[in-house]
């Protein structure tokens, strides 16, 4: 059981991979983390493994089950077991959303009811804040909707990409302290992709650094 990149090369310009031969595992319940210098395809990997983009080689596995396609070309059992928590909350939600809209998603498009109110309340937000659009709200609010969405999904594996860069010390620090407890009581598997590895170091099981996952 695990989210595993299997060799994975990919790019966006034939014969200028910006990922060569990676291989990476994130097991349930635990914290990995991911880091390395700017613009050596960390994001590039989180959307492989998330199943946003394809690689050009090599095989991303959930639980042991290669993953064909991507969004919703994904087959039925593995759609939506993966889900992916983005740096920014604004570029990654729909202005003219409430935050409850934008919480209850998941469940609007899985056909399955999702108490709004009780997520909220486990990543801080009031009540009074949820009929408020996003740009009634900071960007620490927003995230924390944005991180109740995807628990809302109930993945099996959540990915964050840069998901605390924007927010402040203690909001940081709020948000990741959900997703470890998050972990230890769901089992949910998490890739924390930071360039603070001060906060990698504290927070994960495993630290990797992408040079040291390239084969
Ligand atoms: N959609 C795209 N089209 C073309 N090139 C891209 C695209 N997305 C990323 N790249 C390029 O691929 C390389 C890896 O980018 P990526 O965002 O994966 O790196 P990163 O390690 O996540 O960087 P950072 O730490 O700055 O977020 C960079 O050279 C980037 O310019």
């Amino acid at each position: 059981m695990s989210l595993q990149a299997l060799g994975i090369t990919s790019g966006y310009h034939r014969n200028r991979p910006v990922l060569e031969n990676v291989s990476l595992k994130i097991p349930p319940g635990r914290l990995i983390g991911l880091t390395g210098p700017s613009g050596t395809g960390k994001s590039t990997l989180a959307r492989i493994l998330a199943s946003l983009d394809a690689p050009w080689s090599g095989e991303v596995r959930i639980d042991g089950s290669p993953v064909v396609g991507t969004k919703f070309s994904v087959s039925a059992a593995l759609r939506g077991t993966v889900s992916m928590l983005f740096q920014s909350p604004r570029a990654s939600t729909d202005p003219r959303q409430t935050l409850a809209s934008i919480i209850g998603q998941p469940g609007d498009i899985a056909g399955r009811t999702i108490d709004v109110v009780a997520l909220a309340a486990e990543v801080g937000l009031t009540p009074d804040l949820l009929s408020r659009r996003p740009h009634q709200v900071s960007d620490g609010q927003l995230q924390r909707a944005c991180l109740a969405r995807s628990l809302a999904q109930q993945p099996k594996y959540l990915i964050c990409d840069e998901a605390t860069a924007m927010l402040d010390a203690a909001t940081t620090a709020a948000l990741i302290r959900l997703i470890e407890s998050r972990a230890s009581e769901t089992g949910v598997g998490v890739l924390l992709i930071s360039h603070d590895r001060e906060l990698l170091g504290a927070c994960c099981d495993a630290v990797h650094d992408l040079d040291s996952i390239s084969a």
